[in-house]
């Protein structure tokens, strides 16, 4: 019987010219794969968990211009995983319903709060937390 792992790595292809997928795949959009349908089939089922109260972290890692903005954020006529998982959460939700939102970038090592005004913005630190059921980092 094979045990489903809680972390799920994906890989956009953008060219042909990519090199291959590293052998942890789990899943492989080909350059014809719309965002819409990646949202669907990976961020969505997290989305809906999310909605009944388990914690879930969808990140996009890469080189530059590998295409982490275009997926996360798509355009206006092409909305990205960000928008299309908060069009869902609020098509979800009823009632009264606490909602915490954060938006972190790591870049060269440094941790910052996209929310917060570029020219406000200090590094998040990085620190432990004792809790092991919860992640094994916290930024704050
Ligand atoms: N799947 C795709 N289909 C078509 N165009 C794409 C795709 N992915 C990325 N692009 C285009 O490639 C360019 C670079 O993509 P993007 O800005 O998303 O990269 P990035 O990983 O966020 O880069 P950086 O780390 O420098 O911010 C953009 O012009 C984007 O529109």
């Amino acid at each position: 019987m094979t045990q489903e792992s809680a972390v799920k790595v994906c890989v956009r292809v953008l060219t042909v010219k990519d090199s291959p997928p590293p052998l942890f795949t789990d899943r492989v959009f080909t350059a014809q794969e719309t965002t819409n349908q990646l949202y669907q089939n990976i961020a969505k089922p997290l989305v809906v968990s999310t909605v009944e109260g388990y914690n879930g972290t969808i990140f996009a890692y890469g080189q530059t211009s590998s295409g982490k903005t275009f997926t996360m954020m798509g355009s206006n006529g092409t909305p990205g995983v960000i928008p299309l998982a908060v069009e869902d959460v609020f098509q979800t939700i009823k009632n009264e319903f606490l909602l915490r939102v954060s938006y972190m970038e790591i870049y060269n090592e440094t941790v910052s709060d996209l929310l917060v005004d570029s020219w406000k913005r200090k590094p998040l630190e990085v620190r432990e937390t004792i809790n092991v059921r919860q992640s094994s980092a916290c930024f704050g």
